[in-house]
């Protein structure tokens, strides 16, 4: 299997956390390490509601924000959503789509999640698309059946440049918010299924060995430093250990020294 690139992708999706006043604290401290992760890309995902005044926190910085979520549709009477032309305007570079708690508690399908990530290249935005097996499914077999259902529809209607932007986020659900790291065998066997999933779904062996994927699920400080070893993971994509700037700074410069 081709190494991935080199330039990681760290990504904190901070969930349904913050304030004003804590985020301000969060993004000073990150600002404040940025030099010391300079050479991989860092993105933090705010709430909807603290995009603007984190992306105003962040100007000048090479930090971007990551939107949590978007709408399926592009405009009209879609009470309460957001769109990805909204989140564009506002200076989101990437989105969240699928995510195993909007598949779990929000009703997004993998048929959704598809219509997402297109409303995202629609916009200019790049999706990360999760993907992620719950312990029970892994037990019974069936981790690759459900990784497979989960990201077709998203891989299907995508045109060979926007496949190539395309970025996959591995979280299996037993991992997130449990403090159980998968471990290096079972990442590196799903990582490679899913760039082999993409090559042959789409023809696009290349774009396949190439393709972002990241790792999620209780990623911290200790397992960033064996992760940002692991060549075929990409970057990592963190929740809690994401709302503490020293933690997250330490996860990102364990990327941005093993690169
Ligand atoms: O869901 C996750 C990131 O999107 C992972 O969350 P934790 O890092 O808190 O397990």
């Amino acid at each position: 299997m081709t190494q991935a690139p080199l330039n990681a992708l760290v990504v904190g999706n901070w969930k349904m956390n913050g304030s004003l006043a804590t985020n301000a604290t969060l993004l000073e401290g990150l600002r404040a390490e940025a030099a010391s992760f300079a050479n991989i890309t860092v993105s933090v995902c705010p709430p909807f509601p603290y995009l603007a005044h984190s992306a105003s926190l962040l100007a000048g910085s090479a930090i971007s924000c990551t939107a949590q979520n978007l709408c399926h549709e592009a405009a009209g009477a879609y009470t309460g959503e957001v769109a990805a032309s909204m989140l564009a305007e506002l200076g989101c570079r990437y989105v969240l789509a699928g995510h195993s708690e909007r598949r779990a508690m929000f009703g997004d399908s993998s048929e959704r999640v598809a219509a997402k990530t297109r409303m995202a290249f629609n916009a200019g935005l790049i999706p990360i698309v999760c993907v992620g097996e719950t312990l029970a499914q892994r037990e019974a077999g069936q981790t690759e059946a459900t990784l497979s259902a989960q990201l077709l529809p998203s891989l299907a209607s995508l045109s060979p440049a926007e496949l190539d932007k395309l970025v996959l986020a591995y979280e299996p659900v037993w991992a997130i918010g449990t403090g159980h790291v998968a471990s290096a065998e079972q990442i590196s066997s799903v990582l490679h299924y899913l760039r082999a999933l993409v090559a042959s779904s789409t023809g696009q062996a290349d774009i396949a060995q190439r393709m972002p994927v990241l790792y999620g699920g209780s990623v911290n400080p200790a397992s960033a430093q064996w992760l940002a070893k692991m060549p075929e993971v990409s970057g990592v994509l963190v929740g809690g250990a994401s709302l503490n700037a020293r933690d997250f700074s330490e996860i990102c410069r364990s990327f941005a020294q093993g690169r």
